[in-house]
């Protein structure tokens, strides 16, 4: 077994000790420190304590009485975890961002442990540290050590991309795999909610997108009800949720509900019948843009929204004489990544009245499109990523990195440890430029994900993936760290969670 126990993501400072306190679900409470900012009032909190309460306790299916079993001389008993929010703002009623604070401080002596937080981030945090320290014995009795614990994440950014486009994700799995995040302290989840096979979302301006774009009207969308389900789902745990509608590529669904909307290819001097990027020549299309990305900013209050710009196919817009004509008109002779830049440039001014911030896919920095300072450049190609690492940071970008970590390519063994081993500031670049690096996602992509099969596929591979962005980098060991995720996977198990094995082996409770 670890010397960590089974603490995941590690802390970046921890002191376990060997005095084992004894807690009973009938003995034990979370509270509110009376000093707390953040009192009864602050459901976020309270609605946590709940769970963890239940995550500790509720699994004891069998009685248990203190002290049933070997008997310890005089077993001390834990009574309490007291919950002290320092700052006098606890942001309570907030939602999570870049900048959150999410440190915490926890302390487990007796009588009672101590777990404090400038917000109710770190509260967050270390109520999932809590429960992860405490162990039962054979009589299903619970135990925690003392313990002494000083945590923050090396990252800001921790995410999961989801693509509800290829299949349809029902609202249950998406709310299990923010779920699962929390027990990961992963904190942003990057919902591709859109692509060329589907598309899910029910717009209350353009209703007809999903009704002509989704796979089926009704049992496939995502209403305004669901969304915002999930948005204040995510908020309780402390995870953003970060939508992606990516155009101008990835968007044929888009097309069926917006019919000027995608170019039109040509075969020779005729259009084919098939449709390519979004059209970039129409005005009606920055029209449609401006209203659409209008209402976005309003459903989702994320301070960011992704705007894809990936793998754009310029055959289409090659074909189309009325594109020909206007390339021509703009002198951008043949070079259509020119054309690109044109389109994202203009929307990402349409973005930028909505007060919003965007993520862009590394394309639109290689295309050379001109960025907000605040724009956030996504890394994702692999093979040469420390490059394009290299090159983003030094032309002053804000960079995540997802490149080593596209989890739906699946093979045979323990592919975790490669995610895990992956150094996110290995490229060559100054100490500002690795500054500029904010964290990174593990993305799941749909062409072969759906809700059979999701979560054994996600977890506990995103679970490497979330101790990389959440522990001091320092952290390599690779068989204490098998030793803790082992147990931490048979902990998701034990929650409810059909994580994947890592290895040949057995958890105290199965999954059922
Ligand atoms: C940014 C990005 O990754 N774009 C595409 N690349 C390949 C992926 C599958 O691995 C998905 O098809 C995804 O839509």
């Amino acid at each position: 077994p670890s010397k960590f126990g089974s603490l995941w993501p590690l802390p970046q400072k921890v002191k376990l000790s060997a005095v084992s306190l004894k807690l009973t679900g009938v003995s034990f409470q979370i509270a509110d420190a009376k000093g707390s900012s953040a009192g009864s009032g602050c459901s976020l909190l309270q609605d946590a304590y709940r769970r963890y309460y239940e995550y500790v306790f509720g699994g004891a299916k069998r009685q248990q009485q203190p002290g049933k079993g070997r008997r310890a001389a005089g077993p001390a008993v834990l009574t309490e975890l007291q919950v002290w929010i320092t700052s006098p703002d606890p942001e309570c009623d907030g939602y999570p961002g870049v900048a959150s604070d999410e440190s915490y401080e926890l302390t487990v002596d007796q009588p009672y442990a101590v777990l404090k937080a400038p917000k109710v981030w770190g509260a967050l945090h270390g109520l999932e540290t809590f429960s992860q320290l405490v162990y039962e014995d054979e009589y299903g009795v619970k135990s925690i050590n003392s313990t002494t614990i000083s945590d923050f994440p090396r990252f800001a950014h921790r995410g999961i991309l989801l693509d509800s486009a290829r299949h349809f994700l029902p609202i249950k799995v998406i709310l299990a795999n923010l779920e699962t995040m929390a027990m990961n302290k992963l904190n942003v989840f990057h919902w591709h909610i859109t692509d060329d096979q589907s598309f899910p979302y029910l717009s209350r301006t353009f209703p007809q997108l999903s009704q002509q774009g989704a796979y089926h009207p009704y049992t496939h969308v995502y209403t305004p009800a669901d969304v915002k389900m999930v948005v204040e789902f995510g908020r309780l745990r402390g995870i953003r949720v970060i939508p992606e509608f990516d155009t101008p590529g990835h968007t044929q669904s888009w097309g069926k509900g917006q019919t000027d909307l995608l170019t039109p290819c040509y075969s020779g001097s005729k259009p084919s019948g098939s449709f390519g990027p979004v059209n970039p020549i129409l005005n009606t299309t920055y029209d449609f843009m401006s209203q659409f990305f209008k209402e976005i900013s309003t459903v989702f209050p994320d301070a960011y929204v992704h705007l894809g710009g990936d793998e754009v196919d310029f055959s289409c817009w090659k074909s189309n004489p009325d594109i020909q004509t206007f390339m021509d008109q703009q002198g951008f002779g043949k070079d259509f990544s020119k054309l690109e830049s044109f389109y994202i440039q203009k929307l990402l001014n349409i973005v930028a009245t909505t007060q919003k911030g965007y993520m862009i896919w590394q394309e639109v920095f290689d295309n050379g499109v001109q960025l907000k300072p605040d724009a956030v450049v996504h890394v994702w190609i692999g093979g040469g990523a420390n490059d394009e690492m290299g090159k983003v940071t030094a032309a002053g970008y804000t960079t995540i990195l997802s490149a080593p970590w596209y989890l739906d390519y699946i093979s045979y063994a323990q592919d975790w440890q490669k995610y895990y081993k992956v150094e996110p500031l290995s490229f060559n670049g100054t100490e500002e430029q690795k500054k500029l690096v904010i964290g990174g996602e593990a993305c799941l992509w749909g062409e072969y994900v759906d809700a059979t099969n999701l979560t054994p596929r996600l977890w506990p591979r995103a679970s490497a993936v979330a101790e990389r962005l959440w522990s001091a980098a320092d952290v390599t060991d690779i068989n204490d760290t098998f030793n803790r995720l082992s147990v931490h996977r048979c902990r998701m198990v034990a929650r409810g969670i059909p994580a994947q094995p890592l290895f040949s082996s057995y958890c105290p409770r199965e999954y059922k």
